[in-house]
């Protein structure tokens, strides 16, 4: 009698991010090569929930030309009903009636929470469906255990544990571009412009723009400023200013905070660049938003996105029972598997942490190239360190 081919199905969720597409391509063909059948969910845990024609398979041919696509093909969503038990019943219903052995999910932390509460509930949603007379015991005899893998996809950078996350470079990338273009109209006018970069709760975006633009001031959520900000950005920004810089870019997170927890918003520190008492700088603020998401992905991750796709076949092949439910990471450089219910707790508790103004804590949560980054930033930018790193009088600054 011919073996069971394995049905491993894909699906991205919550925010698109550049190279979910790379992913998708990845699994597909990689389940095709290793002998399995390969499906996409479209929509996310929409199309899960939903079934029909939301879960299709997929041959080689149907995912070429994605790696320089941007965006997800296959659709994404914020799934309301998936928040529900009675979604995700309806969700675990469609994965038996398809016969899905395996499931690989592509999304930011949102997503991943998602994926291991259907995890976690997974026993009890098929007993409660059988109970209802949904399916029957030999309908779910197969799928008695829920094969699913986790890969990154966030523009935001904020999953614990993993180096990088799909998108985030090619956000990052975008970002650079924008402030480039942004710095030749501000240095013809001598305008400053105070840049909002996305990133949720998370600061990696806006610092790692900062580091790569040398923005003049810096604003994220895991490290407030003191109660002296707005004198201590105005003092740096003249600094600059009178050392012959025609151009002000401050980067300002979607998520930052004062030392109380209160936001800073683009328009207060506009207001106070702009205070004739004080700078009097002619000030405008940009906003970049969605384009930061949008466009195809840069070459880093189309190529973490088919790396990371591989090897999550590769891990749903291997998993026992026993196996722990894994996300993929990159760690120094390498393609790792790493035990997801770890990573989404220590993630959640960074934002936690933030929200209970314990940023030091948050701060150590986050990877140790956090830290250190902020303080090359400081150095190199010379934007004020809370007194944590002191330049010396004599030092040049730029
Ligand atoms: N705690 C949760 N329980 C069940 N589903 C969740 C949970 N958190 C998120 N999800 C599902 O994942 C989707 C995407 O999450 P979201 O946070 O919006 O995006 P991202 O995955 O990009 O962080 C949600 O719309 C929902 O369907
Ligand atoms: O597209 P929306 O729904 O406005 O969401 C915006 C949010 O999505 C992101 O771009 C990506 O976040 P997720 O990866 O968590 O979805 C955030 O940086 C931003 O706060």
């Amino acid at each position: 009698m011919a073996e069971h081919k394995k049905n491993i199905a894909v699906m991205t969720s919550g925010g698109d991010s550049p190279g979910m597409n790379a992913v998708v391509r990845a699994v597909v063909r990689t389940a095709i090569y290793l002998g399995c059948n390969a499906y996409c969910v479209y929509e996310g845990y929409e199309g899960l929930v939903r079934g029909g024609k939301y879960i299709k398979q997929m041959g080689w041919e149907d995912v070429r030309g994605y790696l320089s696509e941007g965006g997800t093909l296959i659709g994404t969503a914020r799934c309301m009903a998936f928040f529900e038990r009675e979604g995700r019943l309806q969700a675990a219903k469609n994965m038996v009636l398809n016969g899905i052995d395996a499931l690989i999910i592509c999304g930011g932390d949102g997503s991943l929470t998602g994926a291991d509460r259907f995890r976690s509930e997974w026993p009890s949603l098929l007993e409660e469906l059988v109970s209802k007379g949904d399916l029957d015991q030999k309908q779910i005899e197969p799928y008695k255990h829920l094969n699913i893998v986790g890969l990154v996809g966030s523009i935001d950078n904020d999953l614990s544990g993993t180096d990088a996350t799909i998108g985030a470079y090619s956000a990052l990338s975008r970002i650079c571009e924008m402030v480039d273009y942004i710095e030749a109209t501000a240095s013809s006018h001598s305008r400053a412009f105070v840049i909002e970069v996305m990133g949720r709760h998370c600061g990696w975006l806006a610092l790692m723009a900062a580091v790569a633009t040398g923005a003049d001031f810096l604003f994220i959520p895991e490290k407030p400023r003191e109660d002296n900000w707005k004198e201590e950005m105005c003092q740096v920004i003249k600094q600059h200013r009178n050392m012959g810089k025609r151009k002000t870019i401050v980067i300002i997170a979607e998520g930052a905070l004062d030392k109380h927890g209160n936001k800073i918003s683009p328009s207060m520190v506009k207001d106070l660049l702009a205070d004739k008492e004080g700078l009097g700088l002619d000030t405008r603020i940009t906003t970049l938003g969605h384009v930061q998401r949008g466009g195809s992905a840069v070459a880093y991750d189309r190529m973490l996105g088919t790396l990371q796709g591989v090897e999550a076949v590769k891990a749903v092949l291997e998993a026992t029972p026993e196996t722990e439910t894994c996300f993929i990471a990159i760690t120094e450089n390498k393609i790792t598997r790493k035990p997801l219910m770890a990573a989404v707790k220590e993630t959640k508790e960074v934002a936690k942490l933030i929200e209970a103004q314990r940023f030091n804590e948050a701060m150590a949560l986050r990877d140790t190239e956090f830290s250190d980054q902020y303080k090359s930033y400081a150095m190199s930018a010379n934007t004020g360190f809370g007194g944590e790193v002191k330049v010396q009088e004599n030092e040049v600054r730029v």
